[in-house]
């Protein structure tokens, strides 16, 4: 058990616990399909970060035959309206495997919302959990596109990147995408209640630039057999991404992904790597171990 199970067990009057009590996992139907195949609760989770990769890492681990993945996100432990709704519901939205397979979910927004890794804990204390993380400004960049885009569909404006970054002269604090890329801070609730080795993070940054040897290692922390090859992957110049070769089928993630991100002022850059020096060395020390993020 994590070294703060007590720290759980003080709130275990919480509402969320009451919550749960009332939609006990003995009472759960995992929904027979007539072919045999069943809905579960998730064996893993990938839990995050916001724009880490994680749409990539589901696709890719779904290439292995003993994982089943629930294509949409979620948001069960994030949003209060589907959290109420219990975990029964929560079943319902996995996919029919066949015994042998793992049930993998994946929300971005978990990492990153102070209620979930409690929530998560109650469920399934033993539960695996993957997060991918990148560079964290190459994450705040990504994040700001992705809303950029968000706006544009809408016909709407939405402010140039230096207008967010910065306040004053300095960097805008107050800037959500800023405060996600906090990663020592969100880390240190789910270690609250998840032992590290619990928790596998993803090198987000390697899993673009050559994705197999992570799938590797996730497979390997999942306890799965190895069935990912090398030759699942290939480089797709126009994307300029890899892409996934499943038997004969091929296929690129959505355009959505991997989008050109606005340049940089080298002053609002130097900037932002000065104030994330601080926070990345504190997220290492608490993991033990490094990322190569500038
Ligand atoms: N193989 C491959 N193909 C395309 N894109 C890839 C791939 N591997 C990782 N990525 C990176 O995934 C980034 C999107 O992250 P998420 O899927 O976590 O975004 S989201 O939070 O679900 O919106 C996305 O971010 P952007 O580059 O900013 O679009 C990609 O850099």
């Amino acid at each position: 058990k994590p070294t703060s199970f007590s720290k759980a067990s003080a709130t275990a009057q919480s509402a969320d616990r009451e919550h749960l009590s009332n939609s006990l996992k003995n009472d759960i139907q995992e929904n027979a399909h007539p072919n045999g195949t069943r809905q579960h609760l998730p064996h893993a989770i990938i839990i995050g970060v916001r724009k880490g990769g994680t749409r990539a890492l589901l696709e890719m681990l779904s290439l292995h035959p003993d994982v089943a993945v629930a294509d949409s996100e979620v948001h069960f432990f994030d949003w209060e309206d589907q959290y109420r709704k219990g975990l029964q519901w929560y079943v319902n939205k996995m996919p029919f495997s066949n015994p042998h397979q793992l049930t993998v979910e994946k929300t971005p927004a978990y990492f990153t919302s102070p209620k979930v890794p409690e929530r998560v804990f109650n469920m399934n204390e033993s539960i695996r959990l993957l997060l991918i993380l990148r560079d964290p400004i190459e994450r705040v960049l990504s994040d700001y596109t992705q809303v950029f885009y968000n706006h544009k569909q809408k016909n709407k404006v939405y402010p140039p990147v230096e207008e967010l970054l910065l306040k004053n002269g300095e960097i805008n604090v107050n800037y959500k995408a800023i405060n996600r890329s906090l990663y020592h801070f969100f880390m240190q609730s789910w270690l609250q209640f998840f032992p590290l080795n619990r928790i596998h993070i993803v090198d987000g940054d390697r899993l673009i630039s050559d994705p197999f040897p992570e799938m590797e290692k996730v497979e390997r922390f999942l306890k799965l057999s190895p069935q990912i090859n090398a030759s699942n992957f290939y480089f797709n110049k126009t994307k300029g991404f890899y892409c996934l070769r499943d038997g004969s089928r091929d296929r690129c993630l959505h355009e959505s992904k991997g989008r050109a991100h606005p340049p940089v002022n080298s002053y609002l850059l130097d900037k932002l790597h000065d104030y994330f020096h601080e926070p990345n060395k504190k997220f290492f020390e608490l993991v033990g171990r490094t990322f190569d993020w500038h």
